[in-house]
């Protein structure tokens, strides 16, 4: 097994750029999430990472060997996908629907020569992996869409990839079976011990799976970093939004941590600047003492209520509280803690 290492990879399209040099290290075994918009160039790197797109930059590394290298637009290096011990899982699951379950599962390694008990017992164990094993002699046809990317894992699975891609895998499944699929991928990951690099533009889905997330915007790496410090130390304003709830203030503040206490927050209210910081909800406290707050909205979520508030000055802030309130009522609350983000490029 092995890492990957993309050096400053870059890919162009008709001379513009939609991967833009970019540098990431994914550990040995390591589940990661590519996480942006649409169009952000996920898909596009994930096919350098398979083989099946050539980049115009830089360098693909799985381990030590060199997969693919390329400099001033001409590649010098592309191992072919079938060469790359990398196996992709595609959103569309692209199974073949005359054949069987089993069938679909052994396919790959039939072409490559393997035969008789030793292609029954990858395919059984991969089978049994994905919880299939009684379907082997299933039509494809007579599958869930949740069954048909269990198979379509089983197949990757059966050829024992160092590295697994997965593209979208779970765009065409309903939010209830999303969750049920979770659970079999994050157990997918444990058993084999690959690398998976998870394509997905769902922050809920890339912070429920991967223990490392990029996070792209235009081709350009924003942040690459575990879940817990994508959504406690955003780097920018357009992430703040992007992964999670809050509101972004515009403060003066003195020059200090990027974490911005509650005591320092709450004395620079009132004291608008250019400074951006990211409040979170749950950071904002009902409480005797504090900045008089109006509510604006209320809206109920099960657990509790989730309120838009507006300070002072105007700026908006998120937070939640026990029960209702109505719109037009004040409140008094105390920011606990804020964080400071970098200025938008
Ligand atoms: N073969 C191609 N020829 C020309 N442009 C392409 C090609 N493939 C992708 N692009 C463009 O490159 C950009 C990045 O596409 P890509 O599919 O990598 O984005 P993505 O982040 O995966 O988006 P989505 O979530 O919508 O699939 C888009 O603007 C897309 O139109």
């Amino acid at each position: 097994m092995a890492g990957l290492s993309l050096e400053a990879l870059t890919k162009r399209f008709a001379g513009r750029c939609v991967v833009d040099a970019l540098d990431l290290d994914i550990d040995d075994g390591a589940f990661v999430a590519l996480l942006g918009p649409s169009g952000c160039g996920k898909t596009t790197t994930l096919r350098m990472l398979a083989g099946f797109e050539a980049p115009d930059e830089g360098r693909l590394l799985l381990g030590e060997r060199l997969l693919a290298a390329a400099e001033n637009g001409r590649t010098s290096v592309l191992v072919p996908p079938e060469r790359r011990s990398v196996g992709m899982v595609f959103q569309s699951y692209a199974l073949w629907p005359h054949l069987d379950v089993a069938d679909n599962v052994g396919y790959a390694l039939k072409l490559r020569g393997v035969r008789g008990a030793e292609l029954r017992r990858r395919v059984e164990e991969a089978l049994g992996t994905v919880r299939l094993a009684e379907y082997g002699r299933a039509r494809v046809q007579s599958l869930s869409g949740g069954q048909r990317q269990r198979v379509a894992l089983a197949r990757c699975l059966a050829a024992e990839p160092q590295v697994v891609l997965l593209d979208e895998p779970l765009a065409n499944l309903d939010r209830s079976l999303r969750a049920e699929m979770e659970t079999h991928f994050r157990e997918f990951h444990r058993r084999t011990g690959a690398t998976f690099v998870y394509v997905t533009h769902d922050q809920s889905e890339a912070m429920a799976l991967a223990d490392r997330i990029a996070v792209l915007e235009g081709g350009r790496l924003v942040q690459w970093a575990s879940p817990e410090t994508l959504y406690r130390e955003p780097r920018t304003d357009w992430l703040a939004g992007f992964i999670g709830q809050g509101e972004v203030l515009s403060l003066a503040l003195d020059a200090g941590e990027r974490k911005v206490e509650g005591s320092r927050l709450m004395r620079a209210l009132g004291r608008r600047g250019d400074h951006p910081v990211l409040v979170r909800p749950e950071h904002v406290r009902p409480s005797e003492a504090g900045v008089e707050v109006e509510v604006r909205e209320c809206v109920f979520k099960g657990e509790r209520y989730a309120l838009s508030l507006a300070l002072p000055d105007g700026q908006a802030l998120k937070g939640y509280h026990a029960t209702a309130l109505r719109p037009g009522e004040r409140i008094t609350v105390t920011l606990e803690q804020g964080w400071r983000l970098e200025r938008q490029r």
